[in-house]
């Protein structure tokens, strides 16, 4: 059983997966591996720079996020080159992992852009985190130390939530609390089990 899990910046995806991980799923998180194909000494950061010039390298040579997070959310084609040259080594890593998997394991995809790639049919479901864009917002301001300004810039590069709702086969909702979450991440867990 191979399931794609989508929801919008700060809806609750990374908490979402970890509750399918200690149920037994094995996740694969593109947001992770988005991070690993761009680590210092890799081919792709190599790409980075040689697409945005060696200021987005901190000292140490790492890829500066808030740096490059800041050019690719005012521009839509600096993100799409971003996208080019990270996407693909997602994929390809994705694709390596999932081939260790056993078959009766349950495979989740933690997949951000789900809705915006249109990936969603190679999956035999299709988990959606969903919270109202308010929600979303609070979040990123209240956890992640950024301005109203920079959250509503990501939410903006995202498909909208009726997007996203379009390619669900399973809906959590996650405006309760973790405890409310764990509890339907437990019922939707059972379905995607019984197939
Ligand atoms: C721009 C970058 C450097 C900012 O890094 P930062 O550490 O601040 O954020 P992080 O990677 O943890 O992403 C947090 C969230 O931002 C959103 N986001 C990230 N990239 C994108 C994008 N290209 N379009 C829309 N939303 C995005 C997602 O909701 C993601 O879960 C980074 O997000 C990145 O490399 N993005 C391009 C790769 C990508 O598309 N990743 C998402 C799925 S693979
Ligand atoms: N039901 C909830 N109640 C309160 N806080 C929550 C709830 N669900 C998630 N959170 C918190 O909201 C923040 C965003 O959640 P999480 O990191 O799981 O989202 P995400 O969708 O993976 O984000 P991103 O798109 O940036 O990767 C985290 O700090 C998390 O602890």
């Amino acid at each position: 059983m191979r399931v794609g899990l989508t929801g919008g910046v700060a809806s609750g995806k990374s908490t979402v997966s970890a509750m399918l991980a200690e149920l037994g799923a094995i996740v694969i998180d593109a947001d992770r591996l988005a991070r690993e194909v761009v680590a210092k000494g890799t081919d792709g950061l190599t790409e980075v720079v040689a697409a945005f010039g060696p200021e987005v390298l901190t000292a140490d040579g790492e890829m500066d996020r808030p740096a490059v997070g800041a050019i690719v959310f005012a521009d839509e084609a600096k993100r799409r080159v971003l996208e080019g040259i990270i996407h693909p080594r997602v994929r390809a890593r994705s694709a390596e992992i999932e081939a260790t998997a056993g078959p009766d394991d349950l495979v989740v995809h933690d997949i951000p852009l789900l809705a915006e790639t249109g990936g969603a049919r190679v999956f035999d479901a299709v988990v959606v985190v969903d919270v109202p864009v308010e929600v979303q917002v609070e979040r990123m301001l209240r956890d992640r130390g950024w301005t109203r300004e920079d959250a509503e810039s990501r939410i903006a590069a995202q498909a909208t939530r009726a997007d996203r709702l379009a390619i669900a086969t399973h809906v959590i909702e996650n405006t309760g609390t973790l405890e409310d979450l764990r509890q339907r991440v437990t019922e939707v867990f059972e379905e995607l089990r019984a197939g």
